[in-house]
């Protein structure tokens, strides 16, 4: 996808002027239906169904990009006509959503996918400390995939993102991609730096965290959005 933005492991962007970079760093999408999507999203009177729509057609747009150096091995097909030499998806992919937000995007990655594995990561923050809180772990004690995609919409402080990251740091994963649609710089940097061979994928990088450790101007609660979740104002 042409117009990607590359940076480097502190995370301040760069033109790429083309393909991402293999070696890890943080790619911003840059792309009018990206811009476009992710404006909808933002919207507060965006409801869930329309959200969620969006969130699907944004992880898409992101997945394409995001698996851009997938490796291929050859496969020969038999056409109706003849055979003919072709390629196949080589490696074992696992797709690792963190609860809840990030099942919003397994459906479209897995549709690009249909070969990879789904491992999922239960994380919720801390209301108080903001901290990441690990409450589910279905990754198999042994046989790590080759690439790993962590999925999840938000990057805020990178708590949740970093937690996810060392555990498949431990479980032996040698290439993992974060896909995120919106960051904060903040967060970005944190990852960047504590992983600088993780591959960090946005839609947008925010400037700024309030001080409930919210993105802005973000788009809210995107687990809440999603899932139809939130509380009405007292
Ligand atoms: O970068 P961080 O500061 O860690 O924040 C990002 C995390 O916060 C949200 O999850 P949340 O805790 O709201 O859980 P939920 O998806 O179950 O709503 C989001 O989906 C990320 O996992
Ligand atoms: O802005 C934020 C920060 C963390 N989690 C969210 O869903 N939104
Ligand atoms: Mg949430």
């Amino acid at each position: 996808m042409a117009g990607a933005i590359v940076s480097g492991a502190t995370g301040e962007a760069t033109p790429s002027g083309g393909a991402p970079s293999h070696r890890g760093g943080v790619h911003w999408v840059k792309h009018p239906l990206v811009e476009h999507h992710v404006t909808r999203m933002r919207r507060e009177t965006t409801r869930p169904s329309e959200f969620r729509s969006l969130v699907r057609r944004l992880a898409a747009l992101m997945a394409y990009e995001a698996t851009q150096d997938l490796l291929t091995q050859p496969l020969q097909v038999t056409t109706p006509l003849c055979e003919t030499d072709g390629v196949q998806i080589k490696g074992r992919i696992g797709i690792v959503p963190i609860l809840r937000a990030g099942l919003g995007m397994v459906d479209p990655v897995l549709d690009l996918l249909p070969m990879a594995e789904v491992w999922h990561l239960g994380l919720y923050r801390d209301e108080a400390t903001a901290q990441p809180v690990s409450y589910y772990d279905k990754l198999p004690a042994k046989r790590p995939v080759d690439v790993a995609m962590i999925l999840d919409p938000m990057l805020a402080t990178g708590g949740s993102a970093a937690a996810a990251l060392m555990t498949l740091r431990e479980w032996g994963v040698p290439q993992v991609k974060v896909l995120s649609l919106i960051a904060a710089q903040q967060g970005v940097d944190a990852v960047a730096s504590q992983f600088p061979e993780a591959q960090i994928y946005v839609c947008q990088i925010d400037p700024e965290l309030n001080s409930h450790k919210f993105i802005v101007p973000g788009l809210g609660d995107a687990g809440d959005r999603i899932f139809n979740t939130i509380e009405p104002h007292e």
